[in-house]
């Protein structure tokens, strides 16, 4: 059987591998996704996209979180998906729309290697049904909400993934992770949230720190850069244009009239990797136990 072959890009510092399950012959469970992300005892990653899936006429593509769940979209990850499709000879046009639990998600080459890419995420929702966030339905703009008995100022949103931003003066990677670990199980998401600490440093610029929901601290987050940009422009801080800075990198952050988001950033490939048989045999038996 063939060896199992990934290959690993970037988006600011949030990488994932991608899995192509036209070349490779083994179905990814929660359990081997799980050992192929352990960063000391696996290959490492933010997560994995496992596509192109072709179903009719469109292309899908799974995320899978680190600890095994898969989430609705990632902002970084469909910037990479896109140059992987790119790179694979799937896509030779300017454009691609492909689609994730999430929904539609269309992406521009800005760059004849596809490592520049403008991407629509969706449009931001603040209604509680739809992040969604526990209570009465309403927009959830500058509740009070108590993570590890303390009070912070929440407004949250949804992207297709689910979201917290708390503005502060001060943000920083240990804070985030103290709170975002309280925040992620938290009795207000029924579904677990991504958390974002927002500094707000003027009209078109602004800094967060991110706790991704089944992840933890990663270094940038592409839907989270859009949900910080659109809670700062819902809260009247910022411009609806604004550049986002992230300990990875920045992006590019414009929304629209209708709440519509885009975000323009890089991606880097990295390159390609074979698993070993043994790692492959033990992802396979992995996956078979499950099945059972
Ligand atoms: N952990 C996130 C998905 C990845 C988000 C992030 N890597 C991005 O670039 O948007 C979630 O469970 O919603």
């Amino acid at each position: 059987m063939m060896n199992i072959v990934l290959e690993k890009y970037h988006g600011l510092g949030n990488d994932y591998f991608v899995f192509d399950p036209n070349k490779n012959e083994l179905k990814l469970t929660k359990e081997n996704v799980r050992m192929i992300c352990d960063r000391n005892f696996g290959m490492g990653s933010d997560g994995i996209l496992e596509g192109p899936i072709f179903q009719e006429d469109k292309i899908y593509v799974k995320v899978w979180n680190p600890d095994g769940s898969e989430a609705e979209k990632s902002g970084n990850g469909d910037r990479i998906f896109a140059k992987y499709l790119k790179d694979a000879g799937y896509i030779q046009k300017k454009h691609v729309t492909f689609y994730t639990l999430g929904g539609a998600i269309q992406v521009t080459y800005l760059n004849e290697d596809g490592s520049r890419l403008r991407a629509s995420a969706g449009k931001l929702s603040f209604w509680s049904d739809e992040i969604p966030v526990t209570g009465e339905r309403r927009e959830v703009i500058n509740e009070d909400m108590v993570f590890g008995r303390t009070l912070y100022p929440v407004t949250c949103v949804s992207i297709g993934n689910p979201h917290c931003v708390i503005p502060m003066r001060e943000i920083s990677k240990p804070l985030v992770c103290k709170i975002g670990d309280y925040a992620e199980i938290a009795r207000y998401f029924p579904n677990k949230i991504n958390t974002q600490l927002l500094k707000v440093i003027d009209q078109e610029n602004i800094q967060i720190e991110i706790f991704e929901r089944g992840v933890g601290y990663t270094l940038a987050s592409g839907s989270c850069a859009c949900a910080a940009a659109g809670v700062a422009y819902k809260l009247g801080m910022t411009n609806p244009g604004v550049t986002v800075h992230m300990p990875g990198g920045k992006l590019q952050v414009e929304i629209q009239d209708d709440w519509e988001v885009f975000a323009t950033g890089e991606v880097f490939y990295i390159g390609k990797i074979s698993l070993s048989s043994e790692f492959g045999e033990r992802l396979r038996a992995a996956a078979s136990t499950e099945e059972r």
